[in-house]
C-alpha cells in the first residue's frame, strides 16, 4: 500500500467485468482504493478513465492487481505478480483446477493471492462449515444460455443440441476439476465453490444449457454429518457479455472495499 495508505489498483481486463470495476474505481466509490492503470489485449484509446500499460508495468506501478480477464492470465502472470510483492485478486477462478500452479500460487509472496466469490453466494458458510467435518455431497447445477455454452471442442452433434435445445439440455456432468477449464468463460463459480470446499473432486458439476435462461442460475447443494446447505442465484446475463452474470464486476468491488479497508464490510 503508498505512504498515503490508498490503495493502487491496475485492472487487467477492460469487458464486462472490468468496465464497471474501472468505472466505479475512478469515481472513487471503493475508499480507500484508486484505479491506477489498465492492461488490455486492445487498444483502448481514451476508453478507460486510467492509463493503458503492458502488464510488467502495471505489476511495477500498483499494490494490487485485479485479473477480470480469463484463465491464461492467472497462468501466465500469477506468479510474476506475486513475487513481485504485488497482491492479486482473482476472478477467474477456474485456473486454479491446476493444482501445481494453486500450490505454487498459495506458496508464493510476498504479495497475496485472493479470490473474488463472483456469481456465487454461500461460500464464506461452506468454508466455515469444513471446521466441522468434511461434507458428504456437494453438487452445483449451472444452467446458461445454450450460446453462452458452445466450446471449440464439442462436436457437430453436442453443437446442433444445444442450436436446436426447446428445452434444457445436460450439457456436461463432472467435477470441479474438470468442468471450468472446458468452459473457461463460464464455469469458475464451480472451481469457487471447490476452494471454498477444499476439495476439487468433491464438488459434482452439472452444466445445463436452457434457451429460455433468460437469467443465469447457479444452485449448490451440499449436505454432511453437521447439516445440509443450499444457495441459489437467478442473475440477469451482462447485456454485452452474456456468459458473465450482471452481479460479478459489483462482487469484485466488494472484494476490494474489503481489502482496501472500508468499514462495515461483512467478511
Ligand atoms: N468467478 C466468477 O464468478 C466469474 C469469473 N469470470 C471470469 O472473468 C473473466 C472476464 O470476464 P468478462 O469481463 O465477462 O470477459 P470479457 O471477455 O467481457 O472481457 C475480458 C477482457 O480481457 C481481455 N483479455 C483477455 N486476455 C487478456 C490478456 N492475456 N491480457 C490482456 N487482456 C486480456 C479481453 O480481450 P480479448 O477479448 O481481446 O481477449 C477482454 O477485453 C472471464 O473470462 C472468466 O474467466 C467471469 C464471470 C464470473
Ligand atoms: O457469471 C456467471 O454467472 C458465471 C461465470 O461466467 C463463470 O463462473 O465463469
Amino acid at each position: 500500500m503508498s505512504t498515503t495508505g490508498t490503495l493502487k489498483v491496475g485492472l487487467v481486463g477492460w469487458g464486462a467485468i472490468g468496465r464497471v470495476v474501472g468505472t466505479a474505481l475512478a469515481a472513487g466509490e471503493v475508499p480507500g482504493a484508486v484505479l491506477t492503470c489498465v492492461v488490455d489485449n486492445r487498444p483502448l484509446g481514451g476508453a478507460a478513465p486510467a492509463e493503458q500499460v503492458p502488464f510488467d508495468t502495471a505489476i511495477e506501478r500498483c499494490d494490487l492487481i485485479v485479473e477480470a480477464a480469463g484463465q491464461g492470465v492467472v497462468r501466465e502472470w500469477g506468479e510474476r505478480i506475486l513475487a513481485a510483492g504485488t497482491d492479486l485478486l482473482v476472478a477467474s477462478t477456474g485456473a486454479l483446477t491446476d493444482e501445481d500452479l494453486a500450490k505454487r500460487l498459495l506458496e508464493a509472496g510476498p504479495g497475496r493471492v485472493r479470490f473474488t466469490s463472483g456469481a456465487v453466494g454461500g461460500l464464506d458458510l461452506l468454508q466455515a462449515v469444513r471446521a466441522l467435518g468434511p461434507l458428504d455431497e456437494v453438487l452445483l447445477t449451472t444452467t446458461k444460455l445454450p450460446t453462452t455454452l458452445e466450446q471449440p471442442w464439442m462436436d457437430k452433434e453436442l453443437i446442433g443440441r444445444l442450436r436446436s435445445a426447446t428445452e434444457p439440455v445436460e450439457v456436461l456432468a463432472g467435477t470441479a476439476r474438470d468442468v471450468p477449464v472446458k468452459f473457461p468463460r463460464s464455469t469458475n463459480v464451480a472451481a469457487s465453490v471447490a476452494l471454498a470446499v477444499g476439495d476439487l473432486d468433491a464438488v459434482q458439476v452439472r452444466v445445463v444449457a436452457d434457451p429460455h435462461a433468460v437469467r443465469t442460475r447457479h444452485v449448490i447443494e451440499a449436505a454432511g454429518p453437521h447439516g445440509s446447505y443450499r444457495f441459489e442465484v437467478a442473475h440477469t446475463p451482462d447485456a454485452d457479455n452474456p456468459a458473465t452474470s450482471g452481479v460479478v464486476p459489483y462482487a469484485v468491488l466488494r472484494s476490494l472495499g474489503a481489502i482496501a479497508g472500508r468499514p462495515g464490510q461483512i467478511l
